[in-house]
């Protein structure tokens, strides 16, 4: 996709001290739903995920998520096909008031050790619109074909 005019909305991103140097999170090719996420680990200091264990990844940035928008961070499959690296809350959540760090849970589901080194492309954020709602309590639901059926009430 060309942008000749950039009316997209704008994410406005905030670097910590552990992201000096850090490429930004970013699209990698044109059509890419998700901007890949970098580990903000210390260059001397690789974090080794050993098998079945889990952590938390910085990625060095704060994140300005617009209104209306949340982020869900995303495995990649790549990671997840060839070393069982997942994320353990996936999708992840980053509200649109959050103004902490950015961090990502992975967890190690291979049988092998993982070392995470910095500027490793770790997980993906996908920026997506959110809809909060009213709530309401009835008393009474109202009826459809459907009902409670459920869980495979309609066949395989
Ligand atoms: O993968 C994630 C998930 C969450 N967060 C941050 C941003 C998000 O806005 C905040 C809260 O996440 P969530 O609502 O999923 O966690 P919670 O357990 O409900 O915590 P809280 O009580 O703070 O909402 O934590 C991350 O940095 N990475
Ligand atoms: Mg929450």
């Amino acid at each position: 996709m060309t942008i000749h005019n950039d009316i997209r909305p704008q994410l406005n991103l905030v670097r910590l001290p552990n992201g000096e140097g850090l490429d930004l999170p970013s699209y990698e090719t044109s059509g890419a739903a998700g901007m890949d996420l970098r580990a903000a680990v210390a260059v001397n200091e690789p974090m080794t995920l050993a098998p079945g264990k889990r952590a938390l990844v910085p990625t060095g940035f704060i994140f300005e998520i617009p209104d209306g928008y949340e982020a869900q961070v995303r495995p990649r499959s790549g990671l997840a096909f060839k070393h069982g690296i997942t994320c353990l809350n996936t999708p992840g959540t980053i509200d649109s008031d959050y103004r902490g760090e950015v961090k990502v849970l992975l967890v190690n589901l291979g049988d092998e050790p993982f070392e995470i080194t910095r500027g490793m492309r770790i997980a993906q954020m996908v920026i997506a619109p959110v809809t909060q709602v009213r709530v309401a309590e009835i008393s009474e639901s109202s009826s459809t074909a459907r009902g409670a059926g459920g869980f495979g009430s309609t066949g395989a």
